[in-house]
């Protein structure tokens, strides 16, 4: 039996809990996860994994609950930020969420809007005293407190010596070596002397671990991941404040062709981990344009908007092409208005751009500008061709500017078929439509046997049709 896929759509961003919590309402088995996450060297946390309701709509929470004690956020306490999505468990023992509504005067959400009269100075006093890079430097440099500074090779060594399998094993340690590529970048180090804060915290290894996990788990063949909803403005992190989308996700998004939409949303809504595990597990870019969907999964994030924030995952099974009569693609379609060019010319530009592998080129009469009657000139391509396009449009017209537009287009499946008639051989398209089969009779064809025979087109056109029709019986 054919695996299902997985289709991540992520509308309202990413980021590690949430990737594991829409696993995990996926299916994926939380019992494999905790005990795998049992088996990693490191402690300091525990897992809770609840149901919230979020504008009414119920998804799964996943939540690495950090004890007080544990090293790694000695500094983020004292710079009074938090990683996203993880609480800190007081000494007595309950925990507290830090990222309390906008309107919650006493929120701790390192997310800052310079905007927003909530905003906290406290986190950038940090600024003016302290270098917020996450970057240990080893000689003479500064140190975060007991902030822990892994490496890459640390942490391949901590997900090694666990007892995950061995393909949760490697999908874990290529989101975190996709980290590390793009934090070398930021940072101008190599990937070997990049040594993690935030993303290097237990809680980020326990996220990226766990979602790691879950998609081995739930044993997918192709996995798909929309367009990443990012949002906008300004984020306070280790390393100061950094504009949205922050350095990492720009260079991951970048790296690995990951498509970014920005959206009007204040705030970090695809994060460095985020973005790596959508970058990572991606292993198809397009998705299918038929296919059913088995089951849903819902993950929230713990920041509050106005939108309703959850990633969902999906099971979903392509329909096959045959169960299909149409497809889908993308084309692009080139105008330009053009009211100094003779005629001549632009029969001459027809010519030259269909041979070289335009789909279509058309010219409509037009009244533009200063009353002046022109064509406007229509060229469809597919994206391989468009520069080459328009370089053909500068050179065989007069036009000095091109407008593009990309565009979806369905078309009906077609074979071709010949058709013998006592004039000859016709060529006739045939496409099924809602269980309807229609025979085309191609054009060309058509004329060359009225030249051979004297008859006239529409005659030979429906002998030719009526034939395909039969012959198909
Ligand atoms: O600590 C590091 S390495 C770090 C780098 C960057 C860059 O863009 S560079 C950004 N951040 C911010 O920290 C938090 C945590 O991210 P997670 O992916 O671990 O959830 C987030 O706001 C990042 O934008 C951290
Ligand atoms: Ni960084």
């Amino acid at each position: 039996m054919k695996k299902q896929s997985l289709y991540l759509e992520c509308y309202s961003g990413i980021s590690g809990d949430m990737a594991v919590a829409a696993l995990l309402d996926l299916g994926a088995d939380k019992e494999v996860l905790l005990n795998g996450l049992k088996s990693l060297t490191v402690d300091g946390y525990r897992i809770e994994i609840t149901r919230k309701i979020k504008n009414s709509i119920d998804a799964c929470d996943f939540n690495v609950i950090l004890k007080e004690d544990n090293h790694d956020h000695d500094m983020d306490y004292l710079f009074g930020h938090e990683k996203p999505g993880h609480v800190h468990e007081d000494n007595g023992g309950h925990s507290h969420d830090h990222f309390h509504e906008d309107n919650d005067e006493h929120s701790h959400s390192h997310l800052h809007e310079h905007n927003d009269e909530h905003s906290h100075d406290h986190l950038h006093e940090h600024n003016d005293g302290h270098s917020h890079s996450h970057l240990h430097e080893d000689n003479g440099g500064l140190h975060f407190g007991h902030h822990e500074h892994r490496s890459l090779a640390d942490i391949c060594t901590i997900i090694d010596s666990s007892a995950i399998t061995g393909n949760a094993k490697n999908i874990a340690k290529k989101i975190f070596y996709i980290i590390a590529e793009a934090e070398s970048k930021a940072h101008g180090k190599p990937v070997e002397e990049v040594h993690f804060h935030e993303v290097g915290a237990t809680d980020s290894i326990v996220d990226i671990t766990a979602a790691a996990i879950c998609l081995d788990n739930l044993n997918v063949g192709e996995v798909y991941i929309s367009e990443l909803y990012e949002g906008r403005g300004q984020i306070t992190c280790q390393h100061g404040v950094l504009p949205i989308p922050v350095p990492a996700v720009v260079n991951i998004s970048s790296q690995y062709n990951l498509r970014l939409h920005l959206t009007q949303v204040k705030g970090e809504l695809v994060t460095p981990t985020g973005a790596a595990i959508a970058a990572a597990i991606r292993t198809k870019e397009e998705l299918p344009s038929d296919f059913t969907i088995k089951r849903i999964g819902l993950g929230t994030g713990k920041r509050e908007y106005e939108h309703t924030s959850f990633l969902r995952a999906m099971l979903i099974e392509e329909v096959q092409p045959s169960q299909s009569d149409t497809l889908s693609d993308t084309v692009w379609v080139l105008n330009a208005n053009i009211d100094d060019c003779t005629g001549e010319a632009l029969a001459a530009a027809m010519e030259i751009l269909l041979k070289n592998g335009a789909k279509d080129v058309y010219y409509t009469p037009i009244f533009m500008k200063k009353n002046r009657p022109a064509y406007l000139l229509g060229v469809i391509c597919s994206e391989k061709d468009l520069p080459f396009m328009e370089e053909l449009i500068f050179t065989h017209t007069t036009t000095i500017g091109i407008r593009r537009q990309e565009m979806k287009r369905t078309t009906l499946k077609r074979t071709f078929e010949t058709v013998v008639t006592p004039y000859g051989e016709a060529t006739v398209k045939v496409c099924s439509y809602q269980n309807k089969t229609f025979y085309y009779p191609e054009g060309d064809s058509i004329r060359s046997l009225a030249d051979k025979s004297g008859l006239d087109y529409t005659t030979l056109y429906s002998l030719v049709q009526t034939l395909a029709g039969k012959a198909s019986c």
